[in-house]
């Protein structure tokens, strides 16, 4: 697919989540239309935005997207996508397939009309061990995704992932060489142990690997009381970069709405200054562009 040769106004929206899956769908709902009142054309919003991110909740606020009647938080950001006539990235939510009873982590993606344009099931968990300082295990109550996913928009095809998934560069670089992908976009939800080595540091590593734009969505951090009654002390730190790893725009850990211009006719001036493209050594390593 050739490159897209428009501007995209993109906001990411780093809300607080509290207990109440109501109060975060009725926040949502208020910042995308701010979003897009200040002119944004894609609005994402954090991981697991509609529930507190922990093992211990996911089943309680788990929904069904996919095979029976839409959940609340569904219905909720297909009219959000509607109402704003933006495309939506919807974060994460727990969901729960009715046919398996298995849980996920899944990001569902509408169109300005609000039509569910696709999801994406998280694909790497986040089970981590650093000891002393955090120990998370996802596997413990959700399955992992099987399939990578993108979107298809007239600015070209954004990828998608999940937090951990920006881990894996594999991921990101089928995105862009499979799939022709422009941008990566990952709802996530770095905490304050791995945030400050690792979630700038990645989301530049994937940018730079693959000539394309980064963004991701967090949560704010909860306030002092609620982290010290064990509430995730997500990082923040919500972040557009550019193909060439400059940081375009970012934040600190407050609640607030984060906006940038993603310039795509950069973006191909960048590819033709820097044709690592046509510069790969396949003879010497696999094509991840190879078959489809
Ligand atoms: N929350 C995640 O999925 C990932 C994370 O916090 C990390 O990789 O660190």
């Amino acid at each position: 697919m050739p490159l897209g040769s428009k501007l995209l106004n993109i906001a990411l929206v780093q809300m607080r989540v509290t207990a109440n899956k109501a109060t975060n769908l009725q926040v949502a709902r208020d910042k995308v239309l701010a979003a897009a009142r200040q002119g944004a054309d894609m609005v994402v919003l954090p991981e697991c935005f509609n529930s507190p991110y922990g093992v211990q909740h996911f089943a309680k606020y788990a929904e069904a997207i996919k095979g029976t009647e839409p959940g609340e938080s569904i219905k909720a950001l297909a009219g959000m996508a509607r109402e704003a006539q933006v495309y939506l990235v919807g974060g994460s939510i727990p969901e729960v397939d009715p046919t398996t009873s298995k849980h996920y982590n899944t990001c569902p993606v509408f169109n300005r009309e609000g039509e569910l344009l696709t999801t994406h099931r998280k694909v790497h968990l986040f089970d981590i061990d650093v000891p002393g300082k955090i120990t998370f295990r996802e596997s413990a109550v959700l399955s992992p995704g099987e399939h990578l996913s993108h979107f298809a928009t007239e600015w070209g095809p954004i990828g998608l992932g999940i937090c951990y998934d920006l881990r894996f560069p594999e991921m990101a670089m089928i995105a862009a060489r499979r799939h022709g992908c422009v941008a990566m976009v990952y709802p996530a939800a770095f905490n304050t142990t791995t945030g400050p080595t690792f979630f700038e540091l990645l989301q530049r590593a994937r940018a730079v690997d693959n000539l394309f734009y980064v963004a991701t969505c967090s949560p704010a951090r909860p306030p002092a009381e609620e982290l010290a009654q064990g509430s995730y002390p997500a990082w923040g730190h919500s972040t557009i970069i550019s193909p060439i790893g400059e940081v375009v725009a970012t934040c600190d850990a407050e609640d607030t709405i984060v906006h940038a211009q993603l310039d795509f006719d950069k973006l191909a001036e960048y590819r033709t200054s820097y044709p690592i493209y046509q510069q790969r050594r396949f003879d010497l390593y696999p094509d991840v562009a190879e078959g489809s």
